[in-house]
């Protein structure tokens, strides 16, 4: 099922705007991660799909149905909540049937259902196990299944991963994918992590102050940020932010409009390349190696940025020349809005 948000907007109790201008498609069968900084606005957003909050202005559509001012029931949503919310008392399979049971549906056709869903959770070996002898793991696959049995028209998931160890974490975001992928349904979930969100997603939802700041696949988001707080957010070492003030007239000249902030990646940085860059000169600090990959720090105007393009055999403590290549290096106004390259449309 589709969702569709037209201009929707969220204020509390207290009076305060919290979701601004919410305006977004999720395809049919996409598996979307709101992704964002705590307070950003992923639960509430969450939560407006859902219908356990109300829009306070805006509609949402699923599909062609205007469903703004109905509730969660009405809305036929699954949802898996941060700790499950599995019911202690009842077996596994139990649990999978209980929605069907409270829907009326027949026994043999609930219980068939409940089968096939334990099957592709797989958890078909532990259904008459309670909730407590099952790993953290399994609870999840059962609350998925739990939350499946309806055929909802959206699948909603709240931190599915967060209670989870990290071995456990790499396991279940490929398992959420493969069920999604499985049955088709259109299904959010909410992170603080950017690696959870790009490896789980087709697109993610990136919020902050309560506004989408960019929606888009994971490549995209990391290529060609929107803004600056895009940029920051997406990437792993953090992007290098160096005030524009440090480079010379011939690198602000590059970009339409006026720089304040140059940001780079770390692995634009490079002591070789053919690609077209910004040449610096930087003091290698120190270069350190984990495993396969390594890391160096440079100096640049006693600036420190990190660096993974520079090679290992480079002599430290020694000024030598820099690359930046520039499909790593953005510009940004003061607003931190993203400036384009001279002669590119952004
Ligand atoms: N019940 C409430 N009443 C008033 N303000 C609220 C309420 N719930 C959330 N907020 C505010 O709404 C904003 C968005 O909160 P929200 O919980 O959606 O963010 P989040 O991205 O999910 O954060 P987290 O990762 O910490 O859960 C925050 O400024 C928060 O303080």
């Amino acid at each position: 099922m589709e969702v569709k948000f037209n201009h929707v907007t969220l204020t509390y109790d207290n009076g305060v705007e919290v979701l601004h201008d919410m305006d977004f498609d999720i395809a049919d069968g996409q598996l979307v991660a709101l992704l964002g900084p705590s307070g950003g606005g992923k639960s509430t957003t969450l939560n407006l799909i859902s219908g356990l909050l109300s829009a306070t202005t805006g509609e949402i559509y699923f599909g062609q149905q205007n469903v703004t001012k109905q509730d969660a029931l009405e809305r036929g949503v699954g949802m898996v909540f941060q700790n499950y919310a599995l019911y202690p008392h009842m077996t596994v399979l139990d649990n999978i049937i209980f929605p069907m049971k409270m829907a009326k549906i027949d026994k043999v056709a609930r219980k068939k259902r409940a089968l096939e869903l334990a099957k592709l959770v797989r958890v078909d070996d532990q259904i008459n196990k309670k909730p407590s002898d099952l790993s953290g793991g399994q609870q999840q696959r059962v609350a998925i299944a739990r939350a499946l049995a309806k055929s909802p028209n959206i699948l909603l998931l709240d931190e599915p991963l967060s209670n989870l160890d990290a071995r456990l974490r790499v396991e279940m975001r490929e398992e959420i994918r493969r069920i999604q992928k499985e049955t088709g349904v259109t299904t959010v979930f909410v992170t603080h992590d950017q690696s959870e969100a790009m490896h789980v997603a087709d697109k993610i939802m990136l919020l902050n102050d309560g506004r989408i700041q960019q929606y888009d696949d994971s490549q995209s988001l990391y290529e060609n940020p929107a803004n600056q707080f895009v940029a920051n957010f997406i990437g792993e070492p953090a992007l290098n932010v160096v005030e524009a003030k440090y480079f010379g007239d011939g690198v602000k000249q590059l970009f339409n409009g006026e720089v304040a902030t140059i940001g780079i990646r770390a692995e634009a940085l490079t002591n070789e390349t053919n690609d077209p860059a910004i040449q610096m000169q930087a003091n290698v600090r120190e270069v350190l190696s984990f495993g396969h990959e390594h890391q160096a720090t440079i100096i640049f105007k006693e600036q420190h940025m990190i660096a993974t393009g520079i090679s290992t055999n480079v002599i430290v403590n020694k000024v030598i020349t820099i690359f930046a290549k520039l499909g790593g290096v953005y510009a940004f106004d003061n607003e931190g809005h993203r400036l384009s390259l001279r002669g590119e449309q952004l």
